[in-house]
């Protein structure tokens, strides 16, 4: 095992020597890991030898720690009843929260995580309460994801945490049902708490998402764990609909969840309508794009107050995103960069980072220094660490080269060749998608566009006519790219290359949800080839060059080969 560790030291000491030192000689997780089990170093592809221009760095991926029965692809779904996560967490500096809420966090910590089952084969060894159990029976739902195995006890313990996990591996259930099982009417039944909260019934959860589009998913997620009865009390408060509804229905129904966009969230709580303090759960679905700047001002609103218990001190010298030690802080998604690992060690109170192969202390996870001389590396080594492994492992890639005027009708000839049923096609702007369409149906193939351009009830309404298979083609832009669940997509078209390997990553993730089949094709001109390559590097796939000929997608292997650099 030390020999182990110190190889991997050897190669990574160029970039992080000190970091990697202390993450080893400090972090008293790996040197428990060390003395009574067997663990190892998982070194993934972000040590991938091919590679020498942009995988060297550390990443998530190839410094989380693991347990020696880690899935594989080929290897069972789950592993062997019995084998726990032992994970400790780092005990050095932990803070201690400020009500009773948060404090079995940093006393019990230890404890916290030891008993977590990766071997759940049902949701009941998961410590669900027996009536979420229930439901999700009524739904179908009977084997828990791998992350959610992971996540749902870790955030039972009250922990903060990043979730991180491929697309499609149900990280929406994976924070939802703890959650659920801890507020609401499908909590595990106390007479005492449950008249407490009757009396109070103010919000529990915030759950913020970049779209309306993936709101309204979540919120669909949420009523139908609930059930007919208690729909009322998930809220949507997502831009695009009318506010004073919005605001009206907070009043009425007194919801126990919201969901919504930034920028709506925000507005509401302004104006004094959403009252959050005393709010326990706050959720950042796709919470890498939610800290891009065009949410900066709107995220710094939410961050602020909710969990702000009245009466707390305003953040101070910690400025204005300080943790809250009152609320417990969940931040999701496919793609984790360095910016999310640093947010969510300042919001946190001793941050888990929680993935499908085991869960590890965010504060030991190294992170590059932004600000850096060299900024431009930092770059793209952050874009790697946020891209690998975001991708289930059984999509196919291919890409093929054409003329930007041939486009669209490869895009026909690449449908008809799969006999795919539900493709989603993405540009990067918004104008050409009505061209797109039009020449599409006039060959016959029912298609339709959705962008944020369009009114909240045109964008419903093509989605639905589209999960409903009335359209075969979904001509759309980034806005579609997070989150949107439509498990029959068999194929996705990038008619414009994504702007990196992370908008690849989710776009390419509409497909192949759940295990599912999916392909993704990157349709090219010739001067733009050297940018799929760089992403294929980035993201450590395999994205074949093909044609189609005769009804047919013919894979190039020669081609391929001599453009390979
Ligand atoms: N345990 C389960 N059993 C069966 N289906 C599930 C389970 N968990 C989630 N699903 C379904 O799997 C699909 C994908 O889940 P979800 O949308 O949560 O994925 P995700 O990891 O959040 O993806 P993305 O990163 O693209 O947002 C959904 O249709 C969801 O209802």
């Amino acid at each position: 095992m030390e020999a182990v560790i110190q190889q991997t030291h050897r190669r990574v000491f160029a970039l992080t020597s000190a970091s990697l030192y202390c993450f080893h000689s400090k972090c008293p997780c790996l040197s428990r890991f060390s003395t009574f089990n067997r663990f190892r170093l998982y070194g993934s592809s972000g040590f991938n030898e091919h590679d020498t221009s942009v995988s060297k760095s550390l990443s998530l991926s190839n410094l989380a720690v693991i347990h020696e029965y880690k899935t594989t692809k080929k290897e069972r779904k789950f592993p062997l009843k019995g084998e726990n996560l032992q994970v400790k967490v780092s005990s050095g500096k932990e803070k201690i929260g400020r009500n009773n809420w948060k404090n079995d966090v940093n006393t019990k910590s230890a404890l916290a995580i030891e008993g977590a089952p990766l071997a759940a084969k049902s949701f009941s060894e998961l410590g669900l309460s027996s009536l979420l159990i229930e439901q999700l029976e009524k739904e179908g739902l009977n084997v828990p994801t791998e992350v959610q195995c992971m996540a749902i006890p870790t955030i039972s313990k009250k922990h903060d945490v990043v979730i991180q996990s491929y697309t499609g591996s149900g990280k929406t259930l994976a924070y939802l049902l703890p959650i659920l099982s801890m507020v609401g009417p499908l909590k595990e039944s106390n007479g005492l708490e449950e008249n407490q909260s009757n009396q109070k019934s103010s919000i529990e959860a915030v759950i913020v998402a970049p779209s309306r589009e993936l709101g309204m998913q979540i919120v669909r997620e949420i009523e139908r764990m609930l059930g007919p009865a208690y729909k009322r009390l998930v809220q949507q408060l997502v831009g695009g609909a009318n506010r004073s509804r919005q605001e009206e229905a907070l009043k009425k129904n007194k919801p126990l969840i919201v969901v919504g966009t930034p920028g709506r969230i925000a507005e509401i709580s302004a104006a004094g309508k959403l009252h959050t303090h005393a709010c326990h759960f706050l959720v950042l679905d796709e919470v890498d794009e939610l800290l891009s700047f065009n949410y900066r001002e709107e995220m710094h609103r939410i961050l602020e107050h909710v969990g702000r218990r009245a009466g707390a001190p305003s953040s101070g010298v910690l400025g204005p995103l300080a943790r809250r030690s009152d609320r417990q802080t969940i931040m999701v998604s496919a793609t984790v960069p360095f910016s999310v690992v640093r947010a969510a060690r300042s919001w946190g109170v001793n941050p888990l980072l929680v993935r499908a192969n085991g869960v590890v202390s965010l504060n030991s996870v190294p992170v590059s220094e932004s600000g850096s001389s060299t900024a431009a590396l930092s770059t793209s080594s952050s874009v790697t660490q946020a891209a690998v492994g975001s991708l289930p492992p059984g999509l196919k890639h291919y890409y093929c080269v054409t003329k930007a005027q041939h486009k669209v009708d490869t895009l026909r000839r690449c449908i008809h060749a799969l006999d795919a049923k539900l493709v989603i096609t993405f540009m990067n702007h918004t104008k050409p998608l009505k061209d797109v369409v039009f020449k599409l149906e006039a060959r016959g193939m029912k298609a339709a566009q959705l962008h944020g351009d369009l009114s909240k009830l045109a964008r419903t309404t093509t989605l639905k006519k589209f999960k409903d298979g009335e359209i075969r083609v979904l001509a759309t832009n980034e806005l579609s790219a997070r989150g949107l669940d439509v498990p029959e997509c068999d194929l996705v078209v990038n008619l414009d290359l994504p702007t990196d390997s992370v908008h690849y990553a989710h776009r390419a993730g509409r497909t192949g949800r759940l295990g599912r089949k999916g392909t993704v094709i990157t349709i090219c001109e010739e001067p733009e080839v050297f940018v799929v390559q760089k992403m294929r590097r980035q993201l450590d796939i395999s994205i074949q060059l093909c044609e189609f000929s005769e009804g047919k997608l013919v894979i190039c292997k020669e081609e391929a080969d001599k453009l390979e650099v």
